[in-house]
């Protein structure tokens, strides 16, 4: 184990407003962070790849998980389970590497109360027929679907005020910027403090 751990980024926001699409353009950008693929219930989309986007798994093979304590938080998301495996984020935090989580909001509350020093970032659309606009543009949800993606994504926005940061994602390229900018700017707080430590404790 090395001496200072990785630190835990969470980033939350309803759904469409950009969360895969910045993360991708974000890690094809930074090397340094590394993403904790989640586990679901959900059915593939089209070009979706098993241990790549998630690890797609049957209800029962999810609810052996949660029995086992093998996930960090889940939740039950518009008819499916999503969840954060424990061992890899543990195993990757002990190693002095960040890690990346990409999960709604009701998941990231429960991960909250396991890593309060985690880095809580919210993304949101630069406004609600925007949000419409692009989950429908995706394509890959039925009419169904996305009216109850959208009553969530109401809830969820209510819960901004819980982030450390609130994104907006107006331009791919500026949200990427700015979630950059926070991934440095924690670095050098934990730097300072850690500093400050040892210097009171007079081993620097
Ligand atoms: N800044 C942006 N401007 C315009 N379109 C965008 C922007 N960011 C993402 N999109 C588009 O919006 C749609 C939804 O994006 P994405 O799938 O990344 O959302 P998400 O938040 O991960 O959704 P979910 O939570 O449902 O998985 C995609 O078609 C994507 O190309
Ligand atoms: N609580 C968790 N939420 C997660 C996890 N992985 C993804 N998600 C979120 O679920 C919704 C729906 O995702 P989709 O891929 O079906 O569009 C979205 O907000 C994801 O961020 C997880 O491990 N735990």
């Amino acid at each position: 184990m090395k001496d200072e751990q990785g630190i835990l980024f969470i980033l939350s926001g309803p759904s469409g407003v950009g969360k895969g699409t910045v993360r991708k353009q974000l890690f094809e950008e930074d090397s340094e962070l590394q993403y904790s693929i989640s586990v679901t219930t959900r059915q593939p989309r089209e070009g979706e790849q098993n241990g790549i986007d998630y690890f797609f798994k049957s209800r029962e093979q999810f609810e052996e998980m949660i029995e086992q304590d093998e996930l960090i938080e889940y939740a039950e998301y518009v008819g499916n389970y999503y969840g954060t495996p424990k061992q890899y984020v543990k195993d990757t935090l002990e190693s002095g590497k960040d890690v990346f989580l990409e999960i709604e909001v009701q998941g990231a509350m429960k991960v909250r109360e396991s890593f309060p020093q985690g880095v809580y970032i919210f993304l949101f659309p630069p406004s609600l027929e925007e949000l419409k606009n692009r989950i429908i543009g995706r394509g890959t949800e039925s009419e169904d679907l996305i009216r109850n993606r959208l009553m969530e994504a109401k809830k969820e926005i209510d819960m901004m005020d819980a982030y450390d940061y609130v994104v907006v994602n107006d331009e791919i390229e500026r949200a990427v910027r700015r979630i950059q900018s926070i991934v440095v700017s924690e670095h050098c707080k934990r730097e300072r403090v850690s500093k400050q430590y040892k210097k009171a404790l007079g081993s620097e």
